[in-house]
């Protein structure tokens, strides 16, 4: 009722924004990891939700027991592994798919591994939300994001045939956080003054920041904007560093992922005026199916693409740079399930020398086989 009523809606929350109308059920696919936990937390935190599912391969029951002895009004349920998929996700407004390796920098191919890992977990992952809860907005947040965003909204092109572009959304509200904190410190003004609007991709070499357009409005000399910019390009690999090797930004990741399911949760229940910045699919910059802009959310989910903004000559450069890359991981996102031979030519590696990914691999051709059969109807829950 509520998502078909979004100009009642509108019309209630112009008397009062900060009524709740609807808690909604979210689940956290992932939610045992090193961000799950702390996300979890946070979520439960938030007055937006009655229902936390967490959902993880390893047994999450003490997990929601212990959020449960938070005093706040919403349920943590727990569901484990595949069995678990239909009743976590049934029912579910939004999911976030935050299950996979992270960016472990130092590991011998360690690219090639994340890649079949996460694109694989995203895969299965995907298959469920697309058979349980269709009309949720999908967040995935496992990396790397400019492929796993293409293979869950694949997914849902062979699951369902259809997929909703206002509803699948790549994660990268982290490097908006990371830009509105740094560049709040150069002007010395308090962060949650700040914002900077993020476009392209969420990788080093894809991330643009345009700080042209960031609030407060402000003049920045070209050595500020390119330190700047450099810093939020390295901002993940020098936590990375920073922590030994041992892991990836997690804290701040959990914060931004709780932000943008917060911003998702206002819009489907009619705040007007929330906009984050994150992956879609889109036609905004040609030939580059997904890419990161300034989104309008409302209770459909993007109620409007902002696009890219006018852009200075550092930064159309940027962008140029960022493109051939953000393409090729669209490439392989893309091709993930339909093409994993072609996947395996891209990314051949020593990988392919490693029993476990070999077999790993082969899994996912026999997948493939399955899921390129047209007639294959979707799992009935
Ligand atoms: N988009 C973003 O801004 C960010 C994304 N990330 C990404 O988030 C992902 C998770 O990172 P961490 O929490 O550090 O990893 P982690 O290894 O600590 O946790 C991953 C969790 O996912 C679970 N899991 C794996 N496959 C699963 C499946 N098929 N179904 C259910 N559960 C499954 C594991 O059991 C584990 O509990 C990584 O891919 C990382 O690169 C990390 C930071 C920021
Ligand atoms: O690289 C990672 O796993 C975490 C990440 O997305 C970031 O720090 O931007």
């Amino acid at each position: 009722m509520f998502r078909n009523g979004c100009s009642f809606l509108k019309k209630l929350h112009s008397f009062n924004h900060h009524q709740i109308d609807r808690g909604l059920k979210v689940a956290v696919v992932g939610a045992m990891g090193r961000i799950g936990q702390p996300l979890c937390l946070l979520l439960k935190q938030s007055p937006w939700f009655d229902e936390i599912a967490i959902l993880d391969n390893l047994n999450p029951k003490g997990l929601a027991l212990e959020l449960n002895h938070v005093d706040t009004k919403s349920t943590v349920t727990a569901y484990e592994g595949e069995k678990g998929h239909a009743c976590a996700m049934k029912g579910a407004d939004i999911v976030l798919i935050c299950a996979g390796l992270y960016m472990e920098k130092q590991a011998v191919n360690a690219i090639d591994d994340l890649l079949t890992v996460n694109c694989r977990a995203v895969m299965e992952i995907s298959k469920s939300a697309a058979t349980y809860c269709p009309q949720a907005f999908i967040v995935v947040c496992s990396n790397p994001v400019n492929c796993t965003l293409p293979v869950a909204c694949e997914v849902f092109k062979k699951v369902n045939r259809f997929v909703d572009p206002c509803k699948m959304f790549g994660l990268s509200t982290l490097n908006v956080i990371r830009a509105n904190t740094l560049l709040a410190e150069v002007l010395q003004v308090a962060p949650e003054t700040v914002d900077v609007p993020i476009i392209g991709g969420h990788s080093p070499n894809t991330v643009v920041p345009v700080l042209s357009h960031a609030r407060p409005c402000t003049q920045l000399n070209t050595e500020e904007v390119v330190k700047i910019t450099r810093a939020i390009q390295a901002a993940g690999d020098d936590v990375i560093r920073a922590k030994n090797g041992r892991s990836s930004a997690i804290l701040s990741a959990a914060f931004a992922a709780a932000r943008f399911a917060v911003s998702l949760a206002k819009g489907l229940n009619g705040v007007e005026g929330v906009t984050e910045c994150a992956m879609v699919m889109s036609n905004v910059v040609s030939d580059v199916s997904y890419f990161i802009t300034p989104l309008q959310l409302g209770c459909c989910g993007v109620e409007k693409n902002l696009g890219v903004p006018d852009l200075t000559s550092y930064e159309c450069c940027l962008l140029e740079t960022a493109i051939p890359f953000l393409k090729r991981d669209i490439e392989v996102g893309e091709h993930f399930i339909a093409e994993a031979i072609k996947v395996r030519r891209l990314y051949i590696g020593a990988a392919d020398r490693m029993p476990k990914l070999r077999r790993g691999r082969q899994k996912i051709e026999e997948d493939l086989s399955d899921s390129q059969d047209e007639t294959a109807k979707p799992v009935q829950c």
